[in-house]
């Protein structure tokens, strides 16, 4: 029998992470299933997203939802309302400000780190300044909150954490120190991988050599 829910997902994405994160929060029972995003996509990956044809896709109950953020903040959030809450319920302001950075970091991130691992040179140089830049504004947002929506974790904190994975392969890869720059983000990271949704969720930080492989198959621009 088809179980009730499961996740597309690829061990090393970012988006599928907050998934994995979200739907362990809400303590919801789901089939992990790895898909070959790199090499040969699935019928069933195909099928369930055929617009984007990425993963993460959520399937519920024969249904498939796509897109991490819409995934994470409206799908899992209330789909499950009895289990902890990623958004404050009856706060529109509150919900409206974590729309607000979670938009900001699928605006940013992504495509500062894609930049700092594919390209040489300036562009890196320059990768690396915006990367930082971002991860400063994100800082002073979080100011000295432990979370971003205050003391409960919640659906910013979700955006971002995954990509936190990847500091230390930026640093590497960039030759420079995050926490040099954003120690309170490196600090939050650290109090936040000890959550054990998270900790299960996200990659270990020395499988650096991930990125190395990016890099060759995609090759420095
Ligand atoms: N905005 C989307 C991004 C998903 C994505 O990039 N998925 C990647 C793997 S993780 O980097 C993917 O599926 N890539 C396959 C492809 O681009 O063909 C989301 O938030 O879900």
């Amino acid at each position: 029998v088809e179980p009730e829910v499961v996740l597309l997902d690829f061990w090393v994405s970012p988006f599928g992470q907050r998934c994995r994160i979200a739907l362990e929060e809400k303590g919801v029972p789901y089939e992990y299933r790895e898909q070959d995003v790199l090499n040969c996509k699935g019928e069933l990956l195909l099928r369930s997203n055929p617009v984007h044809k990425t993963i993460p896709v959520l399937l519920h109950a024969g249904r498939a939802i796509c897109e991490s953020f819409v995934i994470v903040h409206t799908y899992v959030d209330e789909a499950w309302p009895d289990a902890a809450p990623l958004l404050p319920r009856d706060d529109p302001y509150a919900r409206a400000e974590a729309r607000f950075w979670a938009d900001y970091i699928d605006k940013k991130i992504y495509g500062c780190q894609t930049r700092l691992w594919k390209l040489k040179g300036e562009a890196q140089e320059q990768a690396k300044k915006d990367l930082t830049e971002v991860l400063k504004t994100l800082e002073s947002e979080l100011g000295d909150k432990p979370y971003f929506a205050g003391d409960t974790f919640g659906f910013v904190d979700i955006a971002l954490v995954p990509f936190t994975s990847w500091f230390l392969a930026y640093e590497k890869l960039g030759g420079f120190s995050i926490e040099e720059h954003c120690p309170k983000i490196v600090a939050w990271a650290k109090l936040w991988r000890e959550r054990e949704s998270v900790a299960k969720a996200l990659t270990d930080p020395d499988k650096v050599e991930f990125v190395q492989f990016l890099q060759t198959k995609f090759g420095p621009m």
